[in-house]
C-alpha cells in the first residue's frame, strides 16, 4: 500500500505528546453476535476512535442514518466506485455489496487517527494483505447458536427468510475465527465491551505504534550519560 509508507506518518517529534500511528480496529462476527452493539459502545466511550463508514447497496434499516451508519448507494454507483478503485476493500455479503471508501481512512490514518471497522472476514483478509501492521482484527463469537438466532429474531430487522440466510452464513463466518488476532465471546455485553476496550488500549501502546519513542528514549539517555562520559 504505497500511500501508507513510513514517510507519510506523523513526524517523530518526541515527548511530550508522543505521536502514534493510527490503527485499523476490526470487529467481525457472524451476523447477530453483537459487533454493531459493541462498536457503538466503543465509539460512544472513546473520542479517539472513528467509525469507518462503509458504502452499501442494502436498503436502510429503521433507525439507520445516511452517512452515519452507512453510505447507502445504488448498485451502479457502487460498481463505479469499484472500477475507480475507490475502496480499500469490498465484498458481497447477503446479496448486497459492501465496501470501505478509501479517502476517509487515508486522510485520517495520516493524521494518526484510529478507525473502527465493522466488516466481514473477506474485508478483513483484504485489509490484512494491504496494511498488516496497522490492522487489529477482533472476532466476536456468540455464546451459542441458539442465542445467535434468538438475537437475530429479537433485533426485529429481518424476516424469517433473511434470518435463515444469516444463520446459514454464520457457519462460514465462524470458520474464519482463527484468522483473527483476538477472539471474544459476547455473552454479557458489558463484559465483552470491557474486553474489547482493553484490547484497543493495549494495541495503542505497542512499541511500533509509538512513533515518538526513539527520540524520547534518546533524550532520556542523553540526559543521563554514563559516569565519566
Ligand atoms: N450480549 C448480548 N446479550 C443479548 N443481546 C445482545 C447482546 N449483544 C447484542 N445483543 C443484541 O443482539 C442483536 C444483534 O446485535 P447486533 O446488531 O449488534 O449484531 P451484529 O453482529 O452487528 O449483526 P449484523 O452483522 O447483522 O449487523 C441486537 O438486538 C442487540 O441488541
Ligand atoms: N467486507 C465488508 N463487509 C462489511 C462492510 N460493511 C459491513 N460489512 C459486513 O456486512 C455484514 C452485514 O452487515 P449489515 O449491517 O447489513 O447487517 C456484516 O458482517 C458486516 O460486518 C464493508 O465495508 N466491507
Amino acid at each position: 500500500m504505497a500511500d501508507q509508507s513510513e514517510e507519510n506518518w506523523p513526524e517523530d517529534d518526541g515527548a511530550p505528546g508522543l505521536k502514534r500511528r493510527g490503527l485499523m480496529f476490526i470487529l467481525s462476527s457472524p451476523s447477530g453476535a453483537g459487533k454493531t452493539t459493541i462498536a457503538r459502545k466503543l465509539l460512544a466511550s472513546d473520542p479517539e476512535i472513528f467509525l469507518s463508514v462503509s458504502a452499501t447497496t442494502r436498503p436502510m434499516r429503521p433507525g439507520e442514518v445516511e452517512g452515519k451508519d452507512y453510505h447507502f448507494v445504488d448498485k451502479p454507483t457502487f460498481d463505479t466506485m469499484v472500477e475507480e478503485h475507490a475502496f480499500l476493500e469490498w465484498a458481497h455479503v447477503f446479496g448486497h455489496s459492501y465496501g470501505t471508501p478509501k479517502a476517509q481512512i487515508w486522510n485520517g490514518m495520516k493524521d494518526g487517527r484510529d478507525f473502527l471497522f465493522d466488516i466481514d472476514w473477506q474485508g478483513t483478509q483484504q485489509l490484512n494483505q494491504r496494511a498488516h501492521e496497522d490492522v487489529v482484527p477482533v472476532f466476536i463469537l456468540p455464546p451459542s447458536i441458539d442465542e445467535l438466532r434468538r438475537r437475530l429474531i429479537a433485533r426485529g430487522t429481518d424476516d424469517t427468510k433473511v434470518i435463515d440466510a444469516r444463520m446459514e452464513r454464520a457457519r462460514a463466518e465462524i470458520s474464519h475465527w482463527s484468522e483473527y488476532r483476538y477472539v471474544v465471546v459476547n455473552d454479557d455485553v458489558d463484559r465483552c465491551f470491557e474486553q474489547v476496550r482493553e484490547i484497543l488500549q493495549a494495541e495503542r501502546m505497542r512499541r511500533e505504534r509509538q512513533t515518538g519513542l526513539v527520540s524520547f528514549v534518546r533524550e532520556l539517555l542523553d540526559n543521563n550519560p554514563p559516569p565519566g562520559a
